[in-house]
């Protein structure tokens, strides 16, 4: 299995199954991009911005539901095995991407696994146990929130940085060791953590050493 990051902006993603695997995945899924759920019930859960769409299709109809919203990733996550494993030939005939919530490993091509995921800002880690064990992706993730408080702003701060020493006569060399010098560096970090010091002054004093060869 290769991790990659997948941009769906613009695309839909179908998902089969309003049951609590169903709703997780449509929650994360509709904060991107178009997001349908198809069920015949959707309980009191939490769909976010999901459209639901109330019907039951029989494995013979899944073809007619995936035609209808050409979507680029399809998610069987129906308790039915028969339309699970119906739903999976309609994505692949699409040329759609499948993802199947009740299976760990049997995967061909084109199908994928859905991660646990932090995200803060544009930084994102995603966990994957190649279907092994999703108990401990999930611990993991738990693990690691606390971890990337402050990433988010982090990026933005050194995007800045980045942008701002390419246009300046620094060399590449310099700007890469003034670069990693800022993300590595407590007092940046605690400046983005807690507002209490301005990150980017913190920032600029950091750079400073790293051209007086202090770091
Ligand atoms: C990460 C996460 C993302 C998400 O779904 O959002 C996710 N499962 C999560 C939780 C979770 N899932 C299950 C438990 C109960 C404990 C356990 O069994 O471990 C818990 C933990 C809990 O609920 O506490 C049961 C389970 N899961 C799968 C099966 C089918 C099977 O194994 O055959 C069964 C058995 C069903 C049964 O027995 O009937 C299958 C898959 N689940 C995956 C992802 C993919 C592999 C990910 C990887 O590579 O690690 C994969 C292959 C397909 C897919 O869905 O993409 C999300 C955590 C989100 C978070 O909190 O961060
Ligand atoms: N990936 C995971 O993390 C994970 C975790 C637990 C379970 N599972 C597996 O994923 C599947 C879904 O889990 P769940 O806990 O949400 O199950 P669930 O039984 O609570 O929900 C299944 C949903 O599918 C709907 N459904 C049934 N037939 C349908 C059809 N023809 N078309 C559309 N929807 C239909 C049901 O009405 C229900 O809303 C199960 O098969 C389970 O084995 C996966």
């Amino acid at each position: 299995m290769i991790p990659l990051v997948h941009d769906f902006g613009g695309e839909t993603i179908l998902v089969f199954g309003g049951g609590p695997v169903g709703a997780r995945k449509a929650r994360r899924f509709a904060r991107e991009t178009r997001t349908v759920v198809v069920s015949p019930d959707f309980a009191d859960r939490d769909f976010g911005d999901a459209e639901l769409v109330r019907a039951a299709p029989d494995p013979d109809d899944v073809t007619d539901w995936v035609d209808r919203f050409e979507p680029a990733l399809v998610v069987a996550a129906t308790s039915d095995t028969d339309v699970n494993d119906a739903i999976v030939a309609a994505a692949r005939d699409a040329g759609a991407l499948v993802n199947r919530a009740d299976r760990s490993g049997e995967r061909d091509a084109g199908s994928v696994v859905v991660p646990a995921t932090v995200d803060d800002g544009d930084v994102s880690v995603a966990i994957t146990t190649g279907g092994a064990s999703p108990a401990l992706s999930k611990h993991l993730r738990e693990r690691i929130e606390a971890e990337l408080d402050g990433a988010g702003a982090m990026a933005e701060l050194t995007a800045e940085i980045r942008a701002d020493l390419k246009a300046s006569d620094m060399s590449p060399t310099e700007r890469r060791d003034a670069v990693r010098a800022v993300v590595r560096d407590p007092s940046v970090w605690k400046a983005l953590r807690s507002g209490d010091a301005n990150p980017r002054r913190e920032a600029a004093r950091v750079i400073k050493d790293t051209q007086r060869g202090e770091l």
